[in-house]
Parts: C-alpha cells; sequence; structure tokens
C-alpha cells in the first residue's frame, strides 16, 4: 500500500465516480480501476460496491476510509514539517462566487486554506455566478466558483465540488402563475417565467423548455444571478427554475413551495476555475492542492 493509492481511494469516494477520478488524476479508468483491484487483494476483501451508475463503499472500505484520511492528513502534514523550504505563503487570493455558494460551499474550503495559510489575504466578491468563468479569465479573480459550462475553454481547469440540482418553485400565496399550474394538463405556454439571464443554470432551464415543447415561454423577467429570483417568487410575480442550494439558503424559502415537475431538469456541476497557467503560481497552487484534500 502506498500513500498515492490511497489518495486514489480518496478521490473516488469523494467523486463517487471512477472515471472522474481517474480524470482528475490523468489515468485511464481501467488502469485506476487495476489499481484499486490491488489495493482490495492486498486487504483481502472489496473497498467498493460496483454498478453500473454509482460506486458506494462497503462495510470494509468505511472502515478503511477512516484509516485512509488519517494516514492522508498525516501524511501531508509529515511532507509540510519536513520540507526544507518551509517559508509560510504570504499574499492575496482574489476569490469570487455567487452569493448562496459563499454560505454554502466557500466556507469549509476557506476554513482549511485559512488555517494551513493563516498569512494569505482572502479577498472575496460576490455576485452572478454567470460571470464567474469570465472574471476569471479577465483577472479580475484569481479563482471562482462556478458551475461547468458546456465546454470548458482550454485554458481553464476545473476542480468538481458538488452537483447542483434544480427545482421548480412556485408561489405560495394565490396568483395568476399558481391558479395556471392547478389546470390539467397545464398551459406552460403561459406560466410566467422569471428567469436568470445567462450561465449553466439558464442553460438547464432552455433545455428543460425544450424538452416541455415550450416554444416560446412566457418570460415575467430575466434577472442577474439567482438569490434575487426567489423573492420574486414569494410575492407571486412568477415561476423560476433554481438551483436548490439558493432556495435553501433564502431567507424566504418559507414563503414559496416546491412543483414536481414529470420531466426533471438536468443537474450541473459546481466547481472551482482557474487559468491553466496560473496553477504555476505559488499561492495559486496551494490552493489547488488542498483542493483534492477536501474530502
Ligand atoms: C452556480 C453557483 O454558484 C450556485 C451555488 O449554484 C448558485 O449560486 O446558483
Amino acid at each position: 500500500m502506498n500513500f498515492q493509492n490511497l489518495k486514489l481511494f480518496l478521490d473516488i469516494v469523494q467523486t463517487k465516480s471512477f472515471i472522474r477520478s481517474a480524470e482528475k488524476n490523468y489515468m485511464s479508468a481501467s488502469t485506476l480501476s487495476r489499481q484499486i483491484q490491488r489495493m482490495e487483494d492486498e486487504i483481502g476483501q472489496p473497498l467498493f460496491l460496483r454498478d453500473n451508475r454509482q460506486v458506494c463503499l462497503t462495510d470494509a472500505g468505511q472502515r478503511f476510509l477512516v484509516f485512509a484520511k488519517q494516514s492522508w492528513e498525516n501524511w501531508q502534514q509529515i511532507q509540510r514539517d519536513l520540507s526544507p523550504d518551509q517559508k509560510e505563503l504570504e499574499g492575496e487570493l482574489k476569490l469570487f462566487c455567487s452569493v448562496t455558494a459563499a454560505y454554502s460551499h466557500l466556507p469549509t474550503i476557506l476554513e482549511k486554506f485559512r488555517k494551513r495559510y493563516p498569512k494569505i489575504e482572502i479577498v472575496l466578491s460576490t455576485g452572478d455566478p454567470a460571470k464567474a468563468l469570465h472574471n476569471v479569465q479577465s483577472l479580475q479573480a484569481d479563482i471562482s466558483l462556478t458551475g461547468k459550462p458546456e465546454t470548458l475553454p482550454p485554458n481553464i481547469a476545473f476542480h468538481f465540488i458538488d452537483n447542483i440540482t434544480l427545482s421548480l418553485i412556485v408561489p405560495r400565496i394565490a396568483c395568476s402563475a399558481t391558479q395556471l399550474l392547478q389546470q390539467s394538463p397545464i398551459d406552460w405556454q403561459n406560466v410566467p417565467f422569471i428567469l436568470p439571464v445567462e450561465g449553466p443554470a439558464r442553460k438547464r432551464i432552455d433545455h428543460w423548455f425544450k424538452l416541455q415543447k415550450i416554444k416560446e415561454p412566457k418570460i415575467y423577467a430575466t434577472v442577474e444571478g439567482h438569490e434575487a429570483i426567489v423573492p420574486m417568487v414569494a410575492v407571486g410575480c412568477g415561476v423560476a427554475l433554481l438551483p436548490d442550494v439558493v432556495v435553501q439558503h433564502s431567507p424566504v424559502s418559507n414563503q414559496i413551495s416546491y412543483f414536481n415537475l414529470t420531466l426533471p431538469i438536468q443537474p450541473f456541476e459546481l466547481g472551482i476555475c482557474v487559468q491553466q497557467r496560473r496553477l504555476q503560481e505559488p499561492i495559486i497552487q496551494a490552493f489547488w492542492a488542498l483542493l483534492s484534500d477536501l474530502n
């Protein structure tokens, strides 16, 4: 057993996918599978239950996970302690994300980073997540949290952190939108929608309109970012398809209802992006290395 194998095991647990872990480690899925097979042979028991769609830990895998996490952290710590050029990193890191991500996904990442690099100043700005990639490209941000676009620009490195599911939210109060949704069949063409201007969520919504055969949706308004859409739904302006995480963190989440969709809306991947060439810069490199330890 070597530390690199422990890391591969931890990556699979984190991404819940052999394919994604293989991509992340620049190897083929079959090579990764063989490495895990060898670990399982050494341990004498399977670590994962595999089927075509998902990867689950066995009981032995669960126990091994505790050991693997601890050993990997100890290994990282001793490497840092024994490193001859153990100068503490200093400087500034400009981060950009949505207001929601600043509540939901950023804190765990920043907590670890701050602990390890207390002298690096984090300069955080928040806004429309659709602008995240642009902000990294234009150097307004060093690093952004962003939904993965369908095609990632070749100069951008992307680290997956979570799958973002979306739901249809509707007002709780009686209004024209809720009336329309009570009819059967629903006349989707006339239901007023509040939409994000652009970005991965908007792409999923447009795709859903196509699947639902809504040629020209009735658009009440298009809005920058996602957060402001929730109160607009709450006061009865219309309905919206939004990332669940945005709704959960909204102060008016108790004033909206979820509406079950026959055709579900496709999730998108949330991750961290940075310009590939900037991964050589010490602070960015440190941030990136820490991401792969987040389990
Ligand atoms: C894209 C993104 O940052 C979120 C968390 O999904 C959002 O704010 O919508």
